[in-house]
């Protein structure tokens, strides 16, 4: 969007990406036409953030923050990212999770501007042409979502939006990669949600989805034509329903460049997690039994790569499945079910059908609760409480998305586990004090993982991305928890330092795929400095 040379005056001010505000010099103001169109002080991007700060402060509640930010980034993207990048920490969940679930479910009723592309089902045979209305050429990441399974709310279709806007925008807020190369998509194949269709302010089709064949479909023209016109592009697939995402990872993952962050991306910031927990605990994988509820895309991938971690550790494949067990909403994945898709099914053991999970703690006894049911308060106090009976340090890893939809609190885990629960949600609870000691609960968010990620394959152009990749990332990840963070408890790096620590599991995936060979680009001498050289700014460019 560098239009700098030929654009002027107001048309500046109209461009989110060369917007300074009242930032731009006395002599930017006279060269460009923007004398008068501005108030007389200039300001820094510090006083600018001030005035934001000050801003947000007087705003009743997180949602209305999210609106106000989003329409920063429409109107100033530099001063957008300075305010992200400035504390993480406190800005990651009010763009993203759990503030971004607020905005999808009300996104018809707050809108006010696109910031991405809504494809259609209707347009799947005019895609490329369509694609091709977006003014930045070089796209290198599009995020896609149908909306058919968004965070833990269900089907909200096109309200699912806030989604791949909210992903990308941490693709440059914890991981610097630029903005610009970032497009944010919609593909509008209907919704099953009643509600929505028959909201007079809801902005998506008000159909029906189509079934799974018409799916696979409008996806293939989808990715025909997003790889045609931005090739080199690497496609997010984020918050399709379940079944979809793992059908539609196994028809492109060798074929393009792309991957599934529910999948791929949650598997490997449980896995940092879980290796964490388990250095605390000194006990390595091979010594696990691992109870999923929940065995959809989460779940599944998830297991899939706990597998491989076993395997790591020593256990055969078919050992490692069989410390495995899934229950999902017609009770415990097992060899009786005749309703179990394809990626379930290596998960099935044979054992006694139940819908019940404490009878599934009890028989089981696992050393690892992973909650991706999407039901909030599923864990139970009788059920964390085995766990506590069972295990010296139980592993309780909530992690459906929004904070309502949580498995259980941190506060339940520490409190019925008397402290001694290793516990991390999907959402960041606040520290909790127990018996005079301080509890700070991990947040296992995949938003570790895929603006690294991203990084890594922005720098390194690989033609595919490979599960090595994520399980690179969730080692950088786990070891960028040192010995004395791990006395404390901490299962994950501070996000205060987010950047740092993508940058460094960015560089470490950077590595391997070099090591791999799967790099298209000439290795440098120095990874992490070149890398550090590709990272996006939020300071303003002289115009
Ligand atoms: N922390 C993180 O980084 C991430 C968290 N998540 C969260 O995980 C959750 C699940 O996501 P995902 O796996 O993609 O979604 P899916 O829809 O693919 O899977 C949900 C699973 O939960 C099962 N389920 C539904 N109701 C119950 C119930 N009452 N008891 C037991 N199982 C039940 C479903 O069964 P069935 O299919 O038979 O209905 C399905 O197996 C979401 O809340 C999401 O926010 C997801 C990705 C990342
Ligand atoms: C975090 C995330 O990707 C999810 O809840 O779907
Ligand atoms: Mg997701």
């Amino acid at each position: 969007m560098s239009h700098a040379s030929t654009i002027r005056g107001q048309e500046i001010l109209n461009n989110p990406a060369l917007n300074k505000e009242t930032a731009f010099t006395m002599t930017e103001r006279q060269s460009l036409g923007l004398e008068g169109l501005l108030p007389p002080t200039v300001e820094n991007i510090d006083r600018q953030l001030e005035r934001v700060q000050t801003q947000l402060a007087a705003k009743p509640n997180d949602l209305e923050r999210y609106i106000y930010l989003m329409s920063l980034a429409a109107r100033n993207k530099t001063l957008f990212y300075h305010t992200l990048m400035s504390d993480p920490a406190r800005f990651v969940p009010i763009v993203y999770d759990p503030t971004v679930a607020d905005a999808c479910l009300a996104f018809g009723h707050i809108y006010r501007g696109s910031a991405g592309m809504y494809l259609t089902r209707d347009m799947k045979g005019r895609f490329k042409k369509i694609l091709r209305n977006w003014p930045v050429k070089d796209v290198r990441f599009i995020c896609v979502s149908t909306g058919g399974r968004i965070l833990g709310l269900g089907d909200i279709g096109a309200n699912g939006m806030g989604i791949p806007i909210g992903k990308l925008q941490l693709y440059t807020a914890c991981a610097g990669v630029p903005p610009e190369a970032l497009l944010p998509v919609l593909l509008d194949i209907g919704t099953t949600n009643a509600a929505l269709r028959a909201d007079p302010l809801y902005l998506g089709l008000r159909e029906l989805p189509p079934d799974e064949a018409e799916v696979d479909l409008i996806s293939d023209a989808f990715i025909e034509a997003a790889t045609d016109v931005f090739p080199g592009v690497c496609i997010h697939f984020e918050d399709w329903k379940g079944t979809d995402a793992m059908r539609l990872l196994a028809r492109y993952r060798d074929k393009v460049l792309c991957y599934n962050d529910d999948i791929q991306g949650t598997a490997a910031i449980a896995v940092a997690g879980l290796t964490t927990a388990l250095q605390i605990k000194n006990e390595t994988f091979a010594d696990q039994r691992v109870l999923f509820l929940g065995a959809g895309s989460a779940g599944i991938g998830i297991a899939s790569m706990i597998v491989s971690a076993m395997v790591e550790a020593g256990l055969g494949e078919a050992e490692a499945r069989e410390r495995i067990v899934l229950i999902d909403v017609n009770g415990l994945i097992e060899t009786s079910r005749t309703d179990l898709n394809e990626w379930q099914k290596p998960f099935a053991h044979e054992a006694k059908p139940t819908k019940d999970l404490l009878e599934v703690v009890r028989t089981f006894k696992p050393t690892i609760l992973i909650g991706v049911s999407t039901i909030g308060g599923a864990f139970t106090e009788e059920v964390v409480r085995e766990m506590a009976k069972l295990n010296e340090r139980p592993v309780i890893f909530p992690l459906s998305n929004p904070t309502n939809k949580a498995e259980c609190t941190a506060e339940q885990a520490y409190t019925w586990t008397k402290g001694k629960a290793l516990y991390a949600a999907g959402v960041q609870f606040p520290d909790f004090e127990y018996q005079g000691k301080s509890y700070h609960p991990g947040q296992a968010n995949n938003f570790y993982i895929f603006p690294a990620i991203g990084l890594a394959v922005y720098a390194t152009r690989p033609a595919r991305i490979t599960d090595d990749m994520f399980i690179t990332a969730a080692a950088a990840t786990a070891d960028q928890v040192g010995p004395s963070a791990r006395e404390h408890g901490m299962l994950f790096p501070l996000q205060a330092n987010i950047l740092e620590t993508e940058v460094t599991t960015a560089t470490r995936v950077a590595e391997h795929i070099f090591d791999s060979g799967q790099a298209t680009v000439e290795r440098p001498e120095n990874i992490r400095a070149w890398i550090e050289g590709l990272l996006y700014k939020p300071v303003y460019k002289e115009l």
